[in-house]
């Protein structure tokens, strides 16, 4: 594609050289150049990419953007005010995404969206259409699992990418804060925005919460003319989101909950399956989700109005609903040899862990037993929250390692050791022995939540052979099944 081309849909400031040189591909890693690529300087977190223009040249870039006034190059240059945006767009126009092919549904929330975006695609699959995925757990394009990113969003340029590849009828999107910020989904007009719900996290990256909301809001400023914002709207934030999104005149906004709710959720039953009343306009439905935790409800609430939206009938998103699988490492329940119950879930916030415990108090467990950590470099204001909800419900903590994410194992260590847990509680840095110990503490009628890497395998290794939490509590089932036979 003609350089020209490209730059036609990039407000950029000035171009040195001629905007008729041919570009076969768009970089914005200097290690990843090919000849004929347009290679694409972000100033990053950790690096500034306009170190490597000159790698990037060597290697035979045809041409660079970035955000610096570094002038003439050996090839054409073009300075532009956002490199991020600039990436977004020239990936946007080089894969010939101008027009979406499919419907495109964007996801954001501190919590839910994994599990929305799980339940939407299973209703839409139910109901005979094709969707693509893209988020925490798997991205799924034509049916096919695509190797896993780094990112929850991915970045603009394999985004723009499989988007273009997607023959499918609808595309669901976990979209992150993150993401808004460094501009991953620019240019991407959403047919509908749902936002699930704002509790305290990431403010290492955001800063303060009104910052964090504000980064949720983008993604409505992305919508399509007629895209739809459905939000839940109960709570200070979700009322807030509503006022704000009222505020930016958004035409259409359907809400789950609140003052003038599209959709009313309520007689909430929590045992599984879990059951609960829709009510639109005059219409009332019963919801049944084979799922625990009240969350799920209002996560199911959510992709039922959306699906609503989309021209689905009542009585078969509720089908596909009662039928849904589930989501890997989301309140995932495997039963104890005693009769505990144990829970591996992804929760890694104090709303998640409220959410959760809750669900076995109101269950009448026994006792909580609750193992847990925290994710190196990551956002630490969050933590003694973490602790003080869990202190709240469990009768026993067991603090331990989550991702270290680069920083050491002493250190996190050291940082556990400061939480006063008294007899209630004690740390166990080696993950796997954590969960050892709460499986040896599991009697009948107790709960034991393993919170924090759900579905993710482990980044170190400990001391049991495994992979996972899942594969952890496995080997222990199986342990435990070995003891009880004898050896010819
Ligand atoms: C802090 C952060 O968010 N960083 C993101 C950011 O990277 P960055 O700006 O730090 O990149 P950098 O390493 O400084 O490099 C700058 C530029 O130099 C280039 N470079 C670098 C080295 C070189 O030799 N040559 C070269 O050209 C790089 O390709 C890059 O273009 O932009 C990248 C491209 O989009 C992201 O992949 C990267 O995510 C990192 C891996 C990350 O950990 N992000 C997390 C915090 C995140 O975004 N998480 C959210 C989910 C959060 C949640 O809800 O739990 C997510 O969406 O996944
Ligand atoms: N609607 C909800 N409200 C509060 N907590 C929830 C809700 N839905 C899920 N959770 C909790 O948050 C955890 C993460 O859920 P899920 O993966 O669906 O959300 P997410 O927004 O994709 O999270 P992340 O951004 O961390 O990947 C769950 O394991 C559960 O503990």
């Amino acid at each position: 594609m003609l350089l020209r081309h490209l730059l036609d849909i990039l407000e950029y400031e000035e171009l040195y050289g001629s905007d008729a040189v041919d570009i076969t591909g768009i970089t914005n890693n200097s290690k990843t150049v090919k000849p004929g690529d347009l290679f694409i300087a972000i100033a990053g977190y950790s690096i500034d990419g306009h170190k490597f223009i000159d790698q990037a040249i060597a290697a035979g870039a045809k041409a660079v953007i970035g955000e610096k006034e570094i002038g003439k190059q050996s090839v054409p240059y073009i300075k532009v005010t956002d490199s991020r945006k600039a990436l977004a767009l020239a990936a946007k126009r080089f894969y010939k995404n101008e027009q979406n092919k499919a419907i495109m549904i964007g996801i954001t929330g501190t919590n839910g969206k994994t599990t929305t975006s799980y339940m939407l695609k299973h209703i839409l699959e139910t109901c005979g259409h094709t969707c693509s995925l893209f988020g925490s757990v798997q991205n799924i394009v034509n049916g096919q699992v695509l190797p896993a990113t780094t990112n929850t969003t991915m970045d603009a340029l394999e985004l723009q990418k499989q988007l273009a590849a997607s023959n499918d009828q609808v595309v669901i999107m976990e979209v992150t804060s993150h993401a808004l910020m460094q501009h991953r989904v620019y240019g991407i007009e959403f047919d509908y925005g749902l936002f699930t719900n704002l509790s305290q996290d990431h403010l290492d990256y955001h800063g303060s919460m009104e910052a964090y909301f504000g980064a949720k809001l983008r993604l409505f400023e992305q919508l399509a003319p007629a895209g739809k914002a459905v939000i839940q709207a109960q709570g200070e934030w979700g009322e807030a989101f509503l006022a704000s999104l009222k505020q930016r005149d958004v035409p259409y906004i359907y809400t789950l909950g609140g003052a003038e709710a599209t959709l009313q959720l309520s007689n909430v039953r929590i045992e599984r399956p879990m059951q609960a009343t829709l009510a639109e306009d005059h219409k009332a439905y019963d919801l049944k989700v084979p799922l625990l935790g009240e969350h799920n409800v209002y996560n199911a609430a959510i992709a039922f109005l959306t699906a609503r939206l989309l021209g689905l009938n009542a009585r078969k998103i509720l089908a596909a609903l009662e039928k849904f699988p589930g989501v890997p490492g989301r309140f995932e329940l495997i039963h104890h040899p005693k009769g505990a119950n144990i829970v591996i879930d992804y929760a890694h916030t104090e709303d998640a862990f409220y959410h959760c415990l809750k669900t076995a108090e109101e269950l009448s467990a026994r006792r909580i037993i609750h193992v847990f950590g925290f994710r190196g470099n990551r956002d630490t204001s969050k933590r003694q929250a973490m602790v003080n909800v869990s202190k709240r419900f469990s009768d026993f903590i067991i603090l331990t390692m989550d991702d270290l994410n680069g920083e050491s194992f002493e250190r996190m260590r050291k940082k556990l050791e400061n939480y006063q847990l008294g007899e209630n509680g004690v740390v166990i840095p080696d993950r796997t022995s954590a969960i050892a110990h709460a499986w040896e503490l599991a009697e009948n009628g107790d709960w034991v939540f393993i919170t924090g890497k759900g579905h993710e395998a482990y980044r170190q290794s400990y001391h049991l052979p495994t992979q996972s939490d899942k594969d952890t509590v496995q080997h222990l089932w199986q342990r435990t099944i070995a003891s009880k036979m004898l050896v010819d």
